[in-house]
């Protein structure tokens, strides 16, 4: 069962590049829903509609940049794999766990739900991510559709659009968090 709506619009504009339905496919480098948030490229490769709702996989490209603002999902899951490149990840479980980790090609984070979080891009990096079904979406009505294969310019969603955005995909904003690293 998706924790999200499944007759969702803001998959409307990306029909047609996945599949939809949990059938065998490739990507080419490059290749999948392609959006820009802030100045990062999120390319969706794998969303809930092609694994019954069990996980959705991306990418995330960005360049140097400021620390995302702290946050949690309630009931989605998440990893970060860093392909290339190198990335603060601080996490707060608010019981005995608090990090701050500088993740640098071929280092891994796990972020369970409820876990604050907050991130930094430190130069060009490349993140690969699965999270809990559904949540994937974020990215797209977070962002700007684009057909850019390498991270270009900066689209900041209004207020309005990210309170949204975070309300319907599980993300709860807390800038004012401060992190115990
Ligand atoms: O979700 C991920 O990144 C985000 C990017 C934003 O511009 C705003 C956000 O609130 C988030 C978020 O974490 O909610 C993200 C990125 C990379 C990755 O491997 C993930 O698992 C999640």
């Amino acid at each position: 069962m998706s924790l999200f709506p499944t007759d969702d619009p803001d998959k409307v504009p990306f029909a047609g590049i996945l599949p939809a339905a949990p059938r065998p496919f490739v990507l080419g480098n490059g290749e999948g829903e392609k959006s820009l948030v802030f100045d990062q490229l999120f390319t969706i490769l794998l969303t809930g509609d092609e694994t019954e709702d069990q996980y959705g996989a991306f990418t995330m490209q960005g360049r140097k940049g400021d620390r995302i603002p702290a946050h949690l999902h309630k009931a989605a899951h998440e990893i970060f794999y860093v392909v290339d490149g190198e990335i603060s990840v601080w996490m707060d479980d608010a019981a005995d766990h608090h990090s701050k980790t500088t993740l640098v090609t071929g280092d891994f984070a796990y972020v369970p739900a409820g876990t604050v979080h907050a991130f930094q891009i430190h130069n060009s990096t490349k993140v690969f991510g699965v999270g809990t079904a559904g949540f994937e979406r974020f990215f797209h009505a977070m962002g700007q559709q684009t057909d850019l294969t390498e991270p270009q310019g900066v689209y900041v969603p209004s207020f309005e659009v990210m309170r949204a955005a975070g309300e319907k995909y599980d993300t709860v904003f807390m800038p004012e968090f401060q992190f115990r690293d």
